[in-house]
Formats: structure tokens, sequence, C-alpha cells
């Protein structure tokens, strides 16, 4: 089996292509893969690390409103698409599969265009622009929300659910604990703000510091690679006691995952694949900056079920997080209740469903 997996920008749309890859491999072991990213997406370090043959496309994303940025833009999706279309030919794909971002868009459009079976994962449950573009040329839509399906015509929509689910629970515990020198005799507790970190929740996070070390549980706070030295200027060694581990991004995750007890998060749709999954009691800060403030809807879908608490980035502070943080550990029978909530919205056979679609498409 041949396959070109494209998806970029964050980690929300490339850990699911990694994870669908793993998933390839383990049922065709001699799977060729190509990985086409952008130079400037964390695709471009994190793929070449897990040794996935990556090749790269110069692609920007379309403004909402009417600019001169657009016509460059377009332009860049003509060159794009142009260049995607030669490294499709050169490799000679049975499928091709774009899982979000920019640069799915040349590639995909190119392989449908080549008449190569085409299928794109939307992870979210209100679908991105690439996406919904893409939806009138490819052969299948995978989706994660039944709320997304209404976004993409119906005879091409099936809910598949987000592979990272399935690599979450292939995990060593032991492993992430051990990586970042965690206490097993304590409750941990992670705060992360998505892939590219979030300063709002740094500025939570840094305005109670001191208050983290007098609590009987531990926390590791992931700031974000571009923030992570802004972070430690405003931190002092004895802040940074054993209680309290800072790093600037964690590529174990997970490993870490299963390690911990409690997230502190973005709403990002793969993070929340990867919690459901794993059953993680969360407090849930969507982001209000992105695409029709689809985070704040991903968030709902867990709140309602009582899997997590969220909080709006305006009314989230370092007091109420620990606030809630208390709550969920101290309050007789709440961590189990959002245990078993947040198990039963996960989807732990999403790699494999994702995987089946393209071997339906690639017949
Ligand atoms: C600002 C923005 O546009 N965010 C979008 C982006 O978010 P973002 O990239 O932050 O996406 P998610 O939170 O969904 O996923 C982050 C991924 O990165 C991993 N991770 C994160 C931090 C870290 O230190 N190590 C690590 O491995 C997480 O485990 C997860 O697999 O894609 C998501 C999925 O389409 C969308 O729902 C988000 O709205």
């Amino acid at each position: 089996m041949r396959v070109v997996v494209s998806g970029g920008g964050t980690g929300g749309h490339i850990y699911p292509a990694l994870s669908l890859i793993k998933e390839i491999k383990r049922n065709h072991e001699n799977a060729e893969i190509l990985y086409i990213g952008t130079e400037r997406g964390l695709e471009a370090d994190i793929v070449p690390r897990e040794n996935i043959p990556f090749e790269t496309i110069h692609i920007s994303g379309f403004k909402r409103k009417l600019s001169i940025e657009n016509i460059k833009t377009i332009t860049r999706f003509l060159t794009g698409t142009k260049r995607a279309k030669k490294l499709i030919q050169n490799f000679k794909p049975d499928v091709v599969i774009g899982t979000g971002g920019y640069v799915c868009g040349p590639v995909v459009y190119a392989a449908a265009k080549l008449s190569i079976p085409t299928v794109i994962h939307e992870q979210n449950s209100v679908p991105g622009l690439t996406n919904k573009f893409l939806s009138r040329y490819v052969d299948r839509v995978a989706v994660c929300f039944e709320e997304a399906k209404e976004f993409f015509p119906k005879e091409k929509v099936i809910f598949t659910g987000n592979p990272r689910a399935s690599d979450v629970l292939d995990i060593d515990k032991e492993a992430g604990r051990n990586s970042l020198n965690l206490d097993a005799t304590k409750k941990t507790v992670l705060i992360v703000g998505g892939s590219r970190g979030a300063r709002p929740i740094n500025d939570a996070f840094l305005s109670v510091i001191g208050e983290w070390s007098k609590k009987n549980y531990q926390v590791v706070y992931v700031t974000g690679s571009v923030h992570y030295d802004t972070v430690m200027g405003k931190v002092n060694e004895v802040e940074q006691s054993k209680n309290v581990i800072i790093r600037p991004f964690i590529h174990n995750m997970p490993d870490v995952l299963g390690a911990i007890d409690l997230i502190v998060a973005r709403a990002g749709a793969t993070t929340l694949a990867e919690i459901t999954a794993l059953g993680l009691p969360s407090i849930l800060i969507p982001s209000p900056y992105v695409t029709n403030n689809h985070q704040e809807k991903n968030a709902n879908a867990l709140k309602v079920n009582g899997a997590a608490i969220v909080r709006k980035e305006q009314e989230m502070s370092g007091e109420v997080l620990l606030n809630d943080i208390d709550q969920i550990f101290s309050v007789q029978g709440k961590w189990n209740e959002m245990n078993r909530a947040a198990l039963e919205l996960g989807v732990p056979h999403a790699a494999r469903n994702v995987f089946q679609v393209l071997v339906d498409v690639s017949r």
C-alpha cells in the first residue's frame, strides 16, 4: 500500500496523521508513506523525528476578508498544486489523505485532479475553510464529531473518530513518569496550552506560582516552545520546586498522558480525542482565537456529558484553576464521575476506522 499523508501547521493536525501511519504500518508492514507538509509548520520538526519520508510545499492560508494577501495565497495555491502534482506523480500513491491545515489544500486537490482516491480527516466539530473546500473533490470525509457531518456532502461523510485516540491507549505509563522524574506516590496535573502553548494560560499559572509547591499533587507545566524562555525568566529556583516540572514541549505525550490524573488544556480536538480515550478528567479553556469559535463547541461536548469543567478565557485565572483542581481531587466521587463520563465519549478504535476508509476508497 502506498499512501501520501498531508497535514500541518499545528500538532492537532499532525499527530492524527502520525497515528494513522502507525496503523497503516501495523496492517501493511511494507507500506510506503510520503508525508507532504510545509517547511514552516510544526510538522517540519515532528515528522522527520519519526523517520517518515517528508517533502514540503510552500503555502499560506486565506484571510476571511478580501486582501492583497489573498491574491498571493491564490498564486501560492497554484504553484503548490503544481509541485504537489509532481510529488504525487513520482510517488504513485494508492490513496491520499489530508488531516487538516492549509497544506492539505493543494496536496489533496492535486490528487483528486489526478484521479487518485482521496480522503480528508476533520478533527473538529466545526470544519475549517480548507476541508470545506476540499470536500467537493474528495471521495470520503472522515469526522470526529456528529455535529461536523452537516457541513459536508451527506454521501461522503463518515464518523471515524481521531486516530490519535487509539495511539494513546498503546502507552508505557512508567516511561512517561520516568521521563519527567514524577513521584509515583503523588497525583499529577498536566497544564498545557495546545501544541503551540497559550500565553493566557502561562499568565494564570505564573500569577499563582508560589501556590503550586504547597499542594499535595505535582504539576507538569508545558509552556509551548516559543514561550519557554519568557516563562523561565519569571520563575525562580524556589518556585521551581520538586512539585513543579516545567517543559517547553513534550515529545512523548501519549506516555505522559498515561502517567497523569488530570489535565488543564485548551480544547483542541486532538487533545480531546486523547483525553476521552483515556478517561482523563479535564479543565478546558477553549481558545477564543480560532475559526468559528470551534474550540468552545469541542469543549461543550465534554462539558455536557460531565467529563470536563470548561472555563472561558476571560473567567479563568490562577485562583480559579487552583480551586477547580482542588474540587476535582477532593470532592468525593467527582474524579470517578468525570473519568466515566470522559470514557463514554472516547473512540478507541478510531485508527482502525480511518484505515478502513483508506482501504475502501483505494479498492
Ligand atoms: C490555535 C488552533 O488553531 N488550534 C487548533 C489546532 O490546535 P492544536 O495543535 O493545539 O491541537 P490539539 O490540542 O487538538 O492537539 C495538540 C496535539 O499536540 C500534542 N502535544 C501538545 C503539546 C505538547 O507539548 N506535546 C504534544 O505532543 C497533543 O498531545 C495533541 O496530540 O488543531 C486542533 C485540531 O484540528 C484544533 O482543534 C485547534 O483549534
